[in-house]
């Protein structure tokens, strides 16, 4: 793990991508025309209604899919599949259980032909960076799951890739543990200088995490607007009470209530939303984005 690096790595570019999957002679557009770019060294969120196709953009940058139209660059050259340039995190945390901690973090550096004790020190610095080196001999069964995610993300980490994609990777912790996990992630980030595609349903986290923010429409997916977050680094939790940041979270949700009535008005029809909206109020239709 070269953690001296300070050269920003990983320029992503998805360029007019449109997806479409069959399912029982059944086409679902899942998006439609999308270009975007996490610049090297970049920290960029994706938000969006349920279904617009953000994990569908997310594997077409990890080479899981490949776009229907249009093309999916890294460092200039398409993508074809998967590598260890880049490194992804999923909401579930998707560790070996019978493998340790230390194990875990090894398994992509053995998978790269590292000999035992260059992965120990890489995997033992890395740990150290999330304060988890006293659980290096820990099963997964016996961490909470923020430990577990960090442990993901680490792993993820070990084998030095340019780009982290990370499908709400916080979505399943309470709020505390997440606004941890948030800070351990920016120190990270900043330290290893690699570019992150991150994607969350949390505007505040959205804001809190990203240079840029993406908000897509409601499928078939597109761009609906692209937000600079001006904010200074490093980030503080007291920078989500300052009016920039509280303005931030009005503009984008307002983006975001749009296209999530669109998305559900989609499913339920207009009888269906507007029993909703008599029974939540305007806000909890919000909370059920
Ligand atoms: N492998 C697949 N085969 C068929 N349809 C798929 C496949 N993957 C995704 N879809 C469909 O594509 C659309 C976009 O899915 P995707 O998971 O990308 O959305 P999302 O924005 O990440 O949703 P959420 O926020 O709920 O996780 C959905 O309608 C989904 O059902």
């Amino acid at each position: 793990m070269s953690a001296g690096d300070t050269t920003p790595k990983g320029h992503v570019q998805i360029r007019d991508v449109s997806v479409r999957f069959g399912v029982k002679g059944q086409t679902t557009e899942a998006a439609s025309r999308v270009s975007l770019e996490v610049k090297p060294g970049e920290f960029v969120s994706i938000i969006g209604p349920s279904g617009c196709g953000k994990s569908t953009l997310l594997n077409i940058v990890a080479g899981f899919i490949r776009p229907s139209d249009g093309e999916a660059l890294l460092d200039g050259r398409p993508i074809g599949g998967p590598g260890a340039d880049r490194g992804v995190v999923f909401q579930q945390y998707s560790l070996f259980p019978w493998m340790t901690v230390r194990k875990n973090v090894e398994f992509g550096l053995k998978m790269q032909g590292l000999g035992q004790n260059q992965r120990a020190s890489a995997a033992r610095s890395l740990l150290g960076m999330t304060g988890l080196l006293s659980f290096e001999n820990h099963y997964p069964d016996q961490l909470s799951g923020g430990m577990k995610q960090r442990v993901g993300i680490v792993r993820a980490l070990a084998t030095s890739p340019q780009v982290m994609l990370m499908d709400e990777p916080f979505g399943a912790l309470d709020s505390q543990t997440r606004a941890v996990m948030q800070e351990i992630l920016t120190n990270m980030w900043q330290q290893l200088q690699l570019s992150v595609l991150f994607i969350t349903h949390d505007i505040e986290e959205a804001i809190f995490l990203s240079e840029k923010v993406y908000v897509m429409t409601a499928r078939p997916g597109r761009i609906k607007a692209e937000i600079p977050i001006p904010l200074p680094r490093p980030r503080t939790p007291e920078m989500t009470a300052s009016p920039t940041f509280q303005a931030l979270v009005r503009q984008l949700k307002a983006l975001i209530r749009e296209e999530s009535l669109a998305a559900m008005g989609g499913e339920l029809g207009s009888g269906g939303l507007q029993g909703m909206d008599h029974h939540f109020g305007r806000d909890g239709m919000k909370a059920l984005t």
